[in-house]
Order: structure tokens, then C-alpha cells, then sequence
């Protein structure tokens, strides 16, 4: 083990999108068993920690009223478990500078719980192993392993067992974020409403879209991408109908909801095409912003 370190230790983490979602029915423990294909994207939230005398979480950016400063923020959450672990008192404070949408489906709260796991790790000098990491992450969502890993994977069982994926090239996207969240809960209970009564077939990875992946072919990917949460998010907010519909009129290859939502994502072919589908979506008044973005992004690192 290394000395601590006196600090700041900063933290910068990206956001995911899910180019395919396949959702298994619900499992007896509430969650459902998916084949879940994540890329990062370069979004990304910065998560500084230096020590102090408790726990404390500050957040900015256009989204911090929305960001929880108790000790239900995973970010707090993460340096509770892995002090835990260590027999050590969390003594740290924790800042968020959050440019990741929140409750979006873009995993910003997984993202600041990785980064807080990798800094206070720094901060307090444990030199976890990469698995130690993995397993903390696990425990704090079924998202969180990704975040820590970047780039692309895809993620079974709870979407927490990752198997990382070849990237062939760079993908360009364009992220409409909506006013206001959708609950992940939520939108996997509607899943259930809607699938009440019909067989769900066990999730499975596309063999098309991981192709499409390693060979980085922007309109393979376009021509795969799928999300079974997509009619839930759909139900729950029937307006992302606008926003994809407005995103494909302007140009973009294709459009799905993020993950959960309600930020839609658009696959366009190049540069030029992300600025002029970002700019139709702001002017057309169906979304809060319109972010542009590439893939694969890396994962959670030390700044
Ligand atoms: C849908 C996805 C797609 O990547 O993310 P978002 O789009 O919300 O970011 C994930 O499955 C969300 O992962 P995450 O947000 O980490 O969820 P968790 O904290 O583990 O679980 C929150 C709740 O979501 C539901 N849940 C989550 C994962 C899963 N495989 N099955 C589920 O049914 C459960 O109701 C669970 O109680
Ligand atoms: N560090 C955090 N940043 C954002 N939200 C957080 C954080 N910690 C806990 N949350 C809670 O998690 C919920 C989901 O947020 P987020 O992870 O941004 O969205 P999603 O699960 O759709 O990707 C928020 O509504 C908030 O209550």
C-alpha cells in the first residue's frame, strides 16, 4: 500500500449509450437479465475528492439541483464501501462537476460512483486491484463496472458481467436531453406492464451489431442498434416520438432512446452531420439540448 495522499485527487468519467438493450423477463430478485451492449461516449463528469472531516458532496453544472448531496449519492456511496472494506472512516469531500444529464439514461450517477471509487482509492493510497474495484462497483449498480471500464463491452446477467468489445473506429452521435428524468425503475416496471401475459425470450447479443462494432461501419451500427426499453420509455413519455422523428429528418442514420431515457441518442456519419442534426433539434424546441459526441470513449481516469 502506498502513502495517502493528501489530495485533490480528480476523477474524469464518461457517459454511456446502450447500442443494444435485450431485456429478459423479470428475475426473482426484481431485475431482469439482459444482454446489454454499452459504449462510452465522450461526456463526461469530473468527480474531485480531497480529505476532510466527514462525508460531504458538492455538485455543479446545469443539472446540480437534480443531484442528491446526502449519502444516497453513489458517488458518497462508493467511498462508503470502500472505506468499509479497508476499516477506514469515509473522511472525504466530494466534488461533482456534472456535464452528464441526470437521470437521462446515460448512467451519470454510475459514472460519479466509479470515479469516486478510483479517486478516494488514490486519495487514501489502497492500490485496489482492478477485480477489488469491479466487485465494489457491482455492488453499487449494475451499471457502475462499465463506467470504470470505458470504451465498449457487453454487459450480462444484470448488465454488471462485462466482456469487453473491439472497437473498429470512431462512431458520431448526437444526444437530445429531455426536460426532466425517467426512473429507471420505472421504466423497467413498464416493461413488465407491457410484456404482461406474453413469453420474453432470453436476452441475446446481435451478432450484426457486434460486427458492425469491430469494423466501426457507422450504417451497420445504424441498421443494428436496438433498445427493448424503447416502447416503456416510449409509454411513459410519448413526446421522445418528436424528438427521435425530428433527429431522423435532419439526417441522423438512426435514433433510439438511451438506455432507460428519456435522452434520445442519434448515430449520424460524420462530424458536419452531428452539428447539423445537433442544431435542428435545438431549433426545434422538442428537447432541453442537443449534445454532440463520439464513441468509443475511455474509461474512469486519473486526472
Ligand atoms: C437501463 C440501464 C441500461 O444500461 O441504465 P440507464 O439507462 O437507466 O442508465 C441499466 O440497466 C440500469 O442500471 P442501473 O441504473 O445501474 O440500475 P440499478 O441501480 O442496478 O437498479 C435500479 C433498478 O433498475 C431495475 N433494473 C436494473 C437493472 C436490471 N438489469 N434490471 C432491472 O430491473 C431494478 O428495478 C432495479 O431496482
Ligand atoms: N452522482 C449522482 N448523479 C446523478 N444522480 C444521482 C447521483 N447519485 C444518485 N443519483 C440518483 O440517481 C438517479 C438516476 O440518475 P442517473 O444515474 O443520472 O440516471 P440514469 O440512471 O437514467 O442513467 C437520479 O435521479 C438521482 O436521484
Amino acid at each position: 500500500m502506498s502513502a495517502t495522499n493528501t489530495g485533490p485527487v480528480t476523477v474524469r468519467v464518461p457517459a454511456k449509450v446502450n447500442v443494444q438493450l435485450a431485456v429478459g423477463g423479470a428475475r426473482a430478485d426484481g431485475f431482469h437479465d439482459l444482454a446489454n451492449v454499452f459504449l462510452a461516449v465522450s461526456l463526461y463528469d469530473e468527480v474531485t475528492v480531497r480529505p476532510a472531516a466527514g462525508l460531504t458532496v458538492t455538485c455543479e453544472g446545469p443539472d446540480a439541483g437534480q443531484v442528491p448531496l446526502d449519502r444516497t449519492n453513489l458517488a458518497a456511496r462508493a467511498a462508503e464501501l470502500l472505506a468499509a472494506r479497508h476499516g477506514l472512516s469515509p473522511d472525504v469531500h466530494i466534488h461533482i462537476a456534472k456535464d452528464i444529464p441526470v437521470a437521462g439514461g446515460m448512467a451519470g450517477g454510475s459514472a460519479d460512483g466509479a470515479g469516486a471509487l478510483l479517486a478516494c482509492d488514490a486519495l487514501w493510497g489502497l492500490g485496489s486491484s482492478r477485480a477489488e474495484l469491479l466487485s465494489i462497483c457491482a455492488e453499487l449498480g449494475s451499471d457502475v463496472p462499465f463506467s470504470l471500464v470505458g470504451g465498449a463491452a457487453l454487459g450480462t446477467g444484470r448488465g454488471e458481467q462485462l466482456t469487453e468489445l473491439t472497437v473498429g473506429g470512431t462512431f458520431h452521435w448526437v444526444f437530445a436531453v429531455a426536460d426532466g428524468g425517467l426512473s429507471t425503475p420505472a421504466v423497467y416496471g413498464e416493461f413488465d406492464r407491457l410484456h404482461e401475459g406474453v413469453p420474453v425470450p432470453a436476452p441475446e447479443a446481435s451478432g450484426a451489431l457486434l460486427e458492425a462494432l469491430r469494423t466501426g461501419d457507422a450504417s451497420a451500427l445504424a441498421a443494428a442498434l436496438s433498445n427493448d426499453l424503447q416502447p416503456a420509455a416510449l409509454s411513459l413519455r410519448p413526446s421522445l416520438r418528436t424528438t427521435l422523428d425530428t433527429g431522423l429528418a435532419a439526417g441522423a442514420l438512426a435514433a433510439l432512446v438511451s438506455g432507460s431515457g428519456p435522452t434520445t441518442a442519434f448515430l449520424v456519419k460524420d462530424e458536419d452531420t452531428a452539428e447539423a442534426v445537433a442544431q435542428a433539434l435545438r431549433s426545434s424546441a422538442t428537447c432541453r439540448a442537443a449534445r454532440v459526441a463520439v464513441s468509443p470513449a475511455g474509461g474512469a481516469v486519473v486526472l
